[in-house]
């Protein structure tokens, strides 16, 4: 079985491949985009991506893909993220000039960059382990990068500090996702279902309406989130996590009301996710 990430080896979204599908191939691929269209099309058996992180928020763009893309969550799973900042041999912290990385990596370490790198320009990359490898090639010692320490070994860089995310408690949450229908795939062991719709526009009340479907059947949310509908400005598709199986009747009587309600509803998957790891 071959499992898809986004990254190039030493990516965190690879480690999270090792972890959701131990028993699995992980094959790179350059994009989310790309990592959603090769399980689609059946290229790959799965693919892992991230969605969301504890201390820099949503993976937005994998939010819009699991709605455009014929596919269904499987299995969920929240990572401790632990960033080094490295650079090739004989670089030292005063004379660094640039960061490269992943936004999310730098969104999640921008209080230690301010803090003990304010000359530092920070620069965006495709992704953590990309970035090394780029910083490695270069071969310029006034360049960094944040990345994980498989990453420094992966590409021979050199780790300047370790753990300087701004929190110890970070941890970002990875999907994995399959082709086909959520809703003839439904964990047996599921506890938590995901759900996308968009509601009638102008109806004083819809949004309250949509989340009392839950409510007064004494479902808990877990998550929301909201994205622009494109190509109408002002209106919103919105992300809801439930917890529990979409195999209980409650919470597939809630799904139905909420239809009645719904201009567009896609349920994105019924699955198992283990509790966050403790520190
Ligand atoms: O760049 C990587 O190594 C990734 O796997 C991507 C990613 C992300 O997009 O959130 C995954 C985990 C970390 O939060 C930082 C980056």
């Amino acid at each position: 079985m071959t499992v898809a990430f986004q990254g190039v080896a030493g990516a965190y979204s690879e480690a999270a491949a090792a972890q959701l599908y131990p028993d699995a191939t992980p094959a790179p691929y350059d994009t989310f985009d790309a990592v959603f269209a090769a399980v689609e099309s059946g290229t790959v058996e799965a693919g892992v991506v991230p969605i969301e992180n504890s201390l820099f928020g949503s993976v937005h763009a994998n939010y819009d893909y699991l709605r455009t893309h014929h596919v269904h969550v499987e299995v969920g799973q929240f990572l401790r993220i632990r960033h080094c900042l490295m650079a090739p041999s004989g670089a030292s912290m005063d004379a660094i000039e640039a960061v490269h990385s992943h936004p999310q990596a730098l969104g999640q370490c921008q209080g230690y960059l301010s803090d003990t790198l304010p000359q530092a320009q920070s620069v965006a990359a495709y992704d953590t382990a990309g970035a090394a490898r780029d910083v490695a090639e270069s071969g310029t010692a006034t360049h960094a990068a944040i990345a994980s320490r498989q990453a420094a070994a992966e590409y021979g860089l050199q780790v300047l500090a370790e753990g300087i995310e701004d929190h110890d408690r970070n941890y970002t949450r990875f999907l994995g996702i399959r082709a086909g229908t959520a809703k003839d795939h439904v964990h047996p062991q599921a506890n938590r279902t995901s759900v996308v719709f968009a509601l009638r526009e102008n109806v004083p009340g819809a949004l309250f309406k949509s989340l009392a479907v839950f409510a007064l059947r004494e479902l808990d949310l877990c998550k929301m989130e909201s994205r622009p509908q494109f190509g109408t400005p002002g209106q919103y598709l919105f992300y809801v996590d439930v917890a529990g199986s979409y195999a209980d009747l409650p919470l597939r009587r809630a799904l139905d009301h909420l239809s009645e309600i719904t201009t567009e509803q896609k349920l994105l998957g019924a699955y198992y996710e283990a509790p966050v790891p403790p520190a």
